[in-house]
C-alpha cells in the first residue's frame, strides 16, 4: 500500500469507484448504471447494454507469457462476459490500443486478429476503435449488447433462500498465473486459461430466461465478487466448499507448486465464470451447479458458514 494517504492505492479500487460515481445524476436514458457488470441505456428503438474494461501490459497480461493473438482474444472475452452477465447477447465491440513507438506493427495486427476471432465466435465484429502512442501497451474494449425481450439480471435481485450457482470454471486462470509467475509454461490447460478465458457466454441469457434473480461474472475472485453481489442485493451469501469442484488438474498443479487449489477456486479471478442466484424450488438450467445459498442480510459472504478473513480476490493497487 502506498504511504500517501491521498493516493489511489490508499483510496482503494472500489473506494475510488464510489468517489467518481457518487452524486452524479444520470440522464433518464440511463436505465441502469453504473454499479453492475454493464449499463443499460435507452435508445429510441430499444435498449443497449454497454460495458468497458481496460487491460494493461504487466497488469493483465504479458507478451512474454501470451501471444498478441491471445491478448486480443482475452481483451474481448472479458467484455463479452460482462454483457452475458446482464443476460444479454453481444452486438459489437469497439477497441482502443495504445502502444509504444517501437511496438512491431505485427503485434497490433495480431492483437486485432485475436479480437476478431473472439468477436467472430460470438457472431459479432469490431466496429471501430482508436490507435494511439503510449509508454506501455494498453488495450481498452467497449462491448455493446442486446437484451432482446429479457429484463437485465442485475447484481441486486438476490433474495434470502435463493440458490447460489455457478456456470464455468473457477480457479484455472489463477493456477495458470501461479505457473507463469514461477517461470513455467505448462500444464498448458491452466496456462491457456490464464492467457485467454473461455466464458460461458450463452449461460447468461439462459440464466435470465430461467428466472435468475441476480447475476455477475467472476473477474476478481469468487469471494471478492460475491461481496459485491451480497452488498448490492443486501443479503448474505454462503459458499459451501463441498459443492465446489476442484478438478484433478488443479490439485496436481497445487501439489506441484505447494499451493492450495481450493484457494484458487475461492479467490482466483479471470476465468469469467458466471455466478447467479435462482429461486429455490426451480431446477437449475443445464450447466449450472449449486455452490451455496443466499442467506439473511448482515452476514456478508461466508464460507461453510464461517467468515473468510483473507483477501477474496484481486483489487487494483492492493497487490
Ligand atoms: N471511472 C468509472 N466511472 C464510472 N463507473 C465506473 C468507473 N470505474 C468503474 N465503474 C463501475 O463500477 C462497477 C464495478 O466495476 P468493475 O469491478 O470493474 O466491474 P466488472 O468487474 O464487472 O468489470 C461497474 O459498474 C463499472 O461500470
Ligand atoms: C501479468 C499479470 N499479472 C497479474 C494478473 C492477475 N490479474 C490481473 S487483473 C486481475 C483481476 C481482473 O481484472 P480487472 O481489471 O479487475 O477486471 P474487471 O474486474 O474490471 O473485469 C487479475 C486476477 C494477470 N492477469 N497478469
Ligand atoms: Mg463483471
Ligand atoms: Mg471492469
Ligand atoms: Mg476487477
Amino acid at each position: 500500500m502506498s504511504p500517501d494517504e491521498h493516493s489511489v492505492a490508499a483510496t482503494g479500487e472500489f473506494g475510488l469507484i464510489r468517489r467518481v460515481t457518487e452524486g452524479r445524476a444520470q440522464p433518464p436514458s440511463t436505465l441502469l448504471g453504473p454499479g453492475d457488470d454493464a449499463a443499460v441505456l435507452a435508445a429510441p428503438d430499444g435498449r443497449v447494454v454497454v460495458t468497458t474494461d481496460v487491460l494493461v501490459h504487466g497488469v493483465h497480461f504479458r507478451l512474454d507469457w501470451s501471444s498478441p493473438e491471445q491478448v486480443g482474444r482475452k481483451a474481448v472475452a472479458v467484455n463479452l462476459s460482462d454483457v452475458a452477465a446482464m443476460g444479454a447477447k453481444p452486438t459489437s465491440v469497439v477497441v482502443g490500443i495504445a502502444c509504444p513507438a517501437d511496438t512491431p506493427a505485427q503485434v497490433v495486427t495480431e492483437i486485432m486478429d485475436g479480437m476478431w476471432t473472439e468477436a467472430g465466435a460470438a457472431g459479432i465484429g469490431v466496429s471501430g476503435g482508436d490507435l494511439v502512442s503510449a509508454d506501455q501497451l494498453v488495450i481498452s474494449v467497449t462491448a455493446l449488447g442486446d437484451l432482446e425481450d429479457r429484463e437485465p439480471v442485475t447484481r441486486s435481485g438476490a433474495r434470502p433462500g435463493d440458490v447460489l450457482a455457478v456456470c464455468g470454471r473457477l480457479g484455472w486462470a489463477a493456477a495458470g498465473l501461479a505457473v507463469l509467475r514461477r517461470g513455467f509454461r505448462s500444464p498448458v490447460g491452466v496456462v491457456n486459461a490464464q492467457r485467454c478465458p473461455e466464458p460461458p457466454y450463452a449461460a447468461g441469457p439462459q440464466a435470465a430466461l430461467a428466472g435468475a434473480t441476480a447475476m455477475m461474472d467472476i473477474s476478481d475472485g469468487l469471494l471478492a465478487d460475491l461481496a459485491h453481489l451480497a452488498a448490492a442485493s443486501e443479503v448474505g451469501l454462503d459458499v459451501q466448499t463441498a459443492q465446489l469442484e476442484v478438478s484433478t488438474r488443479l490439485k496436481e498443479v497445487g501439489s506441484a507448486l505447494g499451493a492450495d487449489p481450493l484457494q484458487w477456486v475461492l479467490t482466483g479471478g479471470e476465468d469469467h465464470a458466471l455466478v447467479a442466484t435462482f429461486p429455490p424450488f426451480d431446477d437449475l438450467p443445464e450447466g449450472w451447479r449449486k455452490i451455496g445459498v443466499v442467506t439473511m442480510p448482515g452476514s456478508g459472504v461466508t464460507v461453510d458458514g464461517r467468515e473468510y478473513d483473507q483477501q477474496g480476490g484481486w483489487e487494483h493497487w492492493q497487490q
